[in-house]
């Protein structure tokens, strides 16, 4: 196996950080794959088990823990952080991370300035904080994951409804990764034909789905990861297609589909129908909205 690429970066060695590294070991994406978190020792701790798997499985991608401003050289850097904090909402649940997650991102930002490869931001809520990376790094490539993993989540889900093959369902989500996705299911289509989409049962899926996989198993991961490995194959140009994902779009940023030819993007929205075009509206304004409180408060 010889790696495809030279360093990856993962930020944050909990839940997410840990399956996004550990994916790209048993993967071989990268020759060296980088891992810094709040402290050192995290790092060193993850390192050690990732070195394990490595040696278990024969798998070329050495592991090296490393401070923030060591990922420098990497081609991409994945960013998992998530701050200490109580999330107290009940509802719109990831907006409850926004203002404890805001100064990590920042912090972290500040310290990739100048970085020209690509960032992928998990840490939610994730349309707000890949914006406030983009901003206050400057870096050219911030993409936020999660539409993308939506995305996926809505073609596993109306498969298993019309009781089809998801490698035959073609549809995205897009919007925000959070209560104001838009099912663009005006344009779904199965072997290429247009479907009635049960929409109720897909947003009540759609909704319900990451509560279920945190009650039983503590966090999400491997979806999550699946999406990050996914996208990390599209930016860096090993594979072409698309990709949903939240990015600036007009004066907005949000989860749009693009499209990648040899790791360039270009925004490739679907025909939205009246319903699906009010939602998209209502979700940028949401997203704008949010975002100026978090940058003035
Ligand atoms: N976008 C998505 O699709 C998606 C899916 C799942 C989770 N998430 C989000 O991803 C984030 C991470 O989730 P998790 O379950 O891994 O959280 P976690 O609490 O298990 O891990 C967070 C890690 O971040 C580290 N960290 C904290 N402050 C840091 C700093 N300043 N610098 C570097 N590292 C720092 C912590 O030490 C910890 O290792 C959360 O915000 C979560 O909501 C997003």
């Amino acid at each position: 196996m010889t790696p495809a690429v030279g360093a990856i970066g993962v930020i944050g060695a909990g839940a997410v950080g840990q399956t996004v590294a550990a994916t790209l070991v048993a993967s071989a994406l990268p020759g060296r794959l980088l891992v810094a978190s709040r402290l050192l020792d995290q790092a060193h701790a993850l390192v050690a088990d990732l070195d394990d798997m490595r040696q278990a499985t024969g798998s070329p991608v050495r592991p090296e823990a490393c401070a923030v401003a060591g990922l420098a050289d990497c081609a991409a850097v994945v960013v998992a952080a998530r701050a200490s904090f109580t999330n107290t909402h009940a509802s719109d649940v990831r907006m409850g991370g926004a203002a404890a997650n805001a100064p990590v991102v920042v912090a972290l930002a500040t310290a990739l300035r100048g970085y020209a490869g690509t960032v992928l931001v998990v840490t939610n809520p994730v349309d707000l904080m890949s914006r406030l990376f983009a901003e206050t790094s400057g870096c050219p490539r911030v993409y936020g994951i999660g539409s993308n993993l939506d995305s996926a989540r809505y073609r596993l889900t109306l498969a298993r409804l019309l009781g089809v093959p998801a490698a035959a369902v073609d549809g995205h989500v897009i919007g925000e990764h959070g209560e104001a996705a838009v099912v663009c299911a005006s344009t779904t289509t199965v072997n290429g034909r247009p479907v009635s989409v049960p929409l109720a049962e897909v947003r009540a899926e759609l909704r319900t789905r990451p509560g279920r996989i945190s009650h039983g198993v503590g966090r999400t991961r491997s979806g999550p990861a699946g999406a990050v490995l996914s996208a990390l194959r599209k930016a860096l140009a090993l594979d072409d297609g698309i990709e949903e994902l939240s990015t600036g779009h007009g004066a907005d940023w949000h989860g749009i589909p693009l499209r990648f030819t040899s790791g360039r993007p270009v925004p490739c929205l679907p025909g939205l129908d009246a319903d699906e075009q009010a939602q998209l509206t209502a979700a940028s304004t949401k997203l704008r909205t949010a975002y100026q409180a978090l940058r003035t408060s």
